[in-house]
């Protein structure tokens, strides 16, 4: 059952995908992931605690030279798969957008693997909302305002949580406090799995 709450404007849906949702979601996952493996992104701040991949027409790449969208993975050089039916439907479902997004950005959190608080901010048009899908482990979310990261507030997001940053919450601040290893056994490996989707152009 989904239930919806809201935290400084994200609108957080609780339970939106099933346990077979979810598997089904894993297995095409697993396909994006053998296409375009994860890597670990370096940047002039050193290793992030997370490991990406993605689908879509394009990619969100972090390296020493700054952040970008970019059309091919950084190290196989080849074009990012396609983003699965899947999740295109959870998109359809609940951005209340027109356009189809151009980049579904897989973030894989495991050990102390978190996020700081920052903007998506990188993309050309901001009409759009940004939809993020968690999967395995819990995590704990933190949404701050558009301005400044805070004041804040936290919420656990769980395996099938679906959560929309849109309208004047499109650009607040929000990050990965940290993630409960252990408490989902969906990932093979353990650890969570965080789909973001954005119009990019
Ligand atoms: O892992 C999450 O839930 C958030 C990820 C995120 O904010 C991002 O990739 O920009
Ligand atoms: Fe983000």
């Amino acid at each position: 059952m989904t239930s919806e709450t809201s935290l400084n404007g994200a609108r957080i849906l609780h339970g939106y995908l099933g346990p077979q949702d979810q598997a089904a979601l894993v297995a095409a996952l697993r396909r994006v992931v053998a296409q375009a493996p994860f890597y670990r992104p370096v940047t002039r701040r050193g290793p992030m605690s997370v490991r990406m991949t993605a689908a879509g027409r394009f990619g969100w790449v972090a390296d020493r030279r700054g952040y970008r969208y970019e059309e091919a993975h950084p190290e196989t050089g080849q074009p990012w798969p396609a983003i699965p039916q899947e999740v295109l439907a959870i998109w359809n479902d609940v951005s209340g957008c027109a356009r189809a997004p151009e980049c579904c950005l897989v973030n894989l959190y495991r050990g102390a693997a978190k996020m700081g608080l920052h903007q998506d901010k990188d993309e050309a048009d901001f009409d759009c909302p940004v939809v993020s899908i968690s999967l395995g482990d819990e995590a704990l979310f933190r949404v701050g305002q558009v301005e400044k990261p805070s004041p804040s507030g936290s919420v656990w997001l769980r395996s099938g949580d679906v959560a929309v940053l849109g309208g004047p919450a499109r650009l607040a601040h929000h990050g990965i406090d940290r993630v409960r290893s252990g408490s989902s056994s969906l990932l093979e490996g353990g650890g969570r799995i965080n789909l973001t989707l954005r119009v990019v152009t």
